[in-house]
């Protein structure tokens, strides 16, 4: 039977003051991949931000992994965002230390304090994305595509049942886009987790067929289907 993991009702999204959608409704089930299309500054980014506690939600209900938003208390987030794995189109990867030291960074501060679990883990999260050997090297050190995995691996450290992608293809060229969009598939498929991914690149979404929900004129519009700008 499918369980939802993303509940959405009667949502209205705002940056400050703008209402940027308006009556959002939307089920995500658990194991399913879904991609969030729409033209640029239709409010893909706006929705992710809102359900992994960024933008607060005040009108209207959701439900994410188990949370509820509505006028979430902030110091709940990081509870929030411990059930979830984000993965942007900017890596977010730390310069100034090496990919094992990204990846303890982040175990730490989600609460992981014994440092032969966090060897374990890290080394099973970067054998998930097929960098199994890459841990001492510098995030300088790495080609475009591997920066995103180090970022894909970190999104899975805490185990989540859903990950919201914000563009993770933006910066990467068809070729090495193709191999991160095999890479998600797989982890939606083989872990069955939840993957929410925004993205304006037709190209990928016909490659890579999905469920399309749309952002269009201040609405989110359900099983939407290619339409080529
Ligand atoms: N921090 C902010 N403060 C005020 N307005 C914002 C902020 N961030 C985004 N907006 C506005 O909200 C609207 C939706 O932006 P959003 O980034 O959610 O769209 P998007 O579909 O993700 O765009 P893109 O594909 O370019 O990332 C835009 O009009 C944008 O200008």
């Amino acid at each position: 039977m499918s369980e939802p993991i993303i509940e959405i009702q009667h949502a209205n999204i705002y940056q400050g003051n703008n209402l940027i959608l308006q009556d959002v409704n939307l089920t995500v089930n658990k194991g399913e991949f879904v991609y969030l299309v729409g033209k640029t500054g239709t409010g893909k980014s706006s929705l992710l931000k809102t359900l992994y506690g960024e933008l607060p939600l005040t009108e209207g209900e959701s439900t994410v992994a188990g949370f509820t938003l509505k006028k979430m208390d902030w110091r709940k987030v990081p509870f929030l965002r411990r059930n979830l794995g984000v993965v942007f189109q900017d890596f977010q990867l730390l310069t100034d230390r090496n990919v094992n030291e990204n990846l303890k960074f982040v175990l730490k501060a989600t609460g992981w304090t014994d440092a032969r679990l966090m060897d374990e883990k890290i080394q099973d999260v970067l054998e998930k994305v097929g960098l199994k050997a890459k841990g001492f090297k510098m995030p300088f050190e790495l080609s475009g595509g591997e920066q995103q995995r180090v970022d894909i691996a970190r999104a899975l450290l805490n185990s989540p049942k859903l990950i919201l992608a914000d563009e993770p293809t933006g910066n990467l060229d068809p070729e090495t886009s193709d191999e991160i969009m095999n890479l998600l598939f797989h982890i939606s498929r083989d872990f069955n987790t939840t993957i929410l991914m925004a993205t304006h690149d037709y190209i990928v979404v016909q490659k890579f067929p999905a469920r399309m929900i749309r952002t269009e004129r201040g609405r989110v519009i359900d099983n939407a289907t290619i339409t080529i700008e």
